[in-house]
């Protein structure tokens, strides 16, 4: 699902008196079937960003458009339908007392019949790679992976296709970050759906975004396709060479380049950028 911000922003009320600018005036828009991801330092608005595209949150001015059309129009329910927002933290949410039950929680809602439900359950195990023997036992009896793993699974069960997701592997240790990764791509290829991601990960964004967002104290500062956005000089060469070597480790190619020939030429750029922008470079 394409989507487009004109003009977006965004004021916190924190109390009566004072108001605080968590974004300002957000224009950009991404491709249908694109992996965006949005990058920033801390406070910097990402967050704010992807609760206005939810639909959580409404544009103090501007608006958020989704395939043409904006989320905060009175028709807007059956857009605002296909879009799934997985929070920081989603294990968080879970609440039934069985996984089979969160899972089957959203197409019950829904009036789906069980047959259906059950195959839905049985397809959507597999992406997340869970096995069936846990769909009866208690998700606050898994362990962490595996209780995140439901908790996604619930949303994904509702198919979105506009999925977001808010900083996915925080707190888990590397081997079951790249497994969560791996779920996601899983789940876009499968149902050609659109992906934002919150995320710190500079490896992250290189390994599996093709477009990016680079927001800072609220403001946009680049918006483009992942490769464009890392030659612009706003990812410094610490992180530029942090994912290099990732890029070395796991012999993965990201999406915006084609060969090592590239990768080198890539790295040697986004050097020369940061000696450019050095006081006396
Ligand atoms: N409910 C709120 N009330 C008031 N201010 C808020 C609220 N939520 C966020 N803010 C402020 O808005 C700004 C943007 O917050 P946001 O959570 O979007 O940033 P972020 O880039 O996602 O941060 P992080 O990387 O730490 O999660 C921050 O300065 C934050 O303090």
């Amino acid at each position: 699902m394409d989507v487009c911000f004109k003009g977006v922003s965004y004021q916190y009320e924190t109390n009566q008196a004072k108001s605080y600018k968590a974004l300002q005036e957000i224009s950009c828009s991404m491709p249908d079937g694109s992996f965006t991801a949005v990058i920033g330092k801390t406070g910097s608005g990402k967050s704010t960003l992807v609760q206005l595209l939810a639909g959580l949150l409404e544009p103090t001015t501007g608006s958020v458009l989704v395939k043409g059309h904006a989320l905060h129009e009175d028709q807007s329910q059956l857009l605002r339908a296909q879009i799934g927002y997985v929070f920081q933290y989603p294990e968080h949410q879970l609440f039934a007392e069985t996984v089979y039950e969160e899972l089957a929680f959203g197409l019950k809602l829904a009036g789906e019949h069980k047959d259906h439900i059950d195959q839905r359950i049985e397809d959507i195990m597999k992406v997340v790679e869970l096995e069936s023997e846990i769909l009866q036992r208690s998700p606050f009896h898994l362990s962490g992976g595996q209780m995140r793993r439901v908790a996604i699974a619930a949303i994904l069960m509702m198919k979105p296709k506009l999925l977001l997701i808010d900083e996915p592997t925080a707190g888990l240790d590397p081997q079951l970050k790249e497994g969560m990764m791996k779920v996601f791509q899983r789940y876009k290829k499968q149902e050609n759906a659109t992906i934002w991601m919150v995320t710190h990960s500079m490896n992250d964004v290189a390994l599996y975004s093709d477009h990016c967002i680079a927001l800072e104290a609220g403001r946009l500062v680049h918006a483009g396709k992942t490769r464009d956005v890392l030659q612009s000089g706003h990812v410094p060469l610490p992180q530029t060479m942090a994912f290099a070597k990732a890029l070395m480790k796991h012999q993965h190619r990201p999406p915006f380049l084609k060969n090592t020939e590239e990768l080198v030429g890539w790295i040697t750029s986004s050097w020369l950028k940061e000696k450019e922008n050095e006081p006396n470079g």
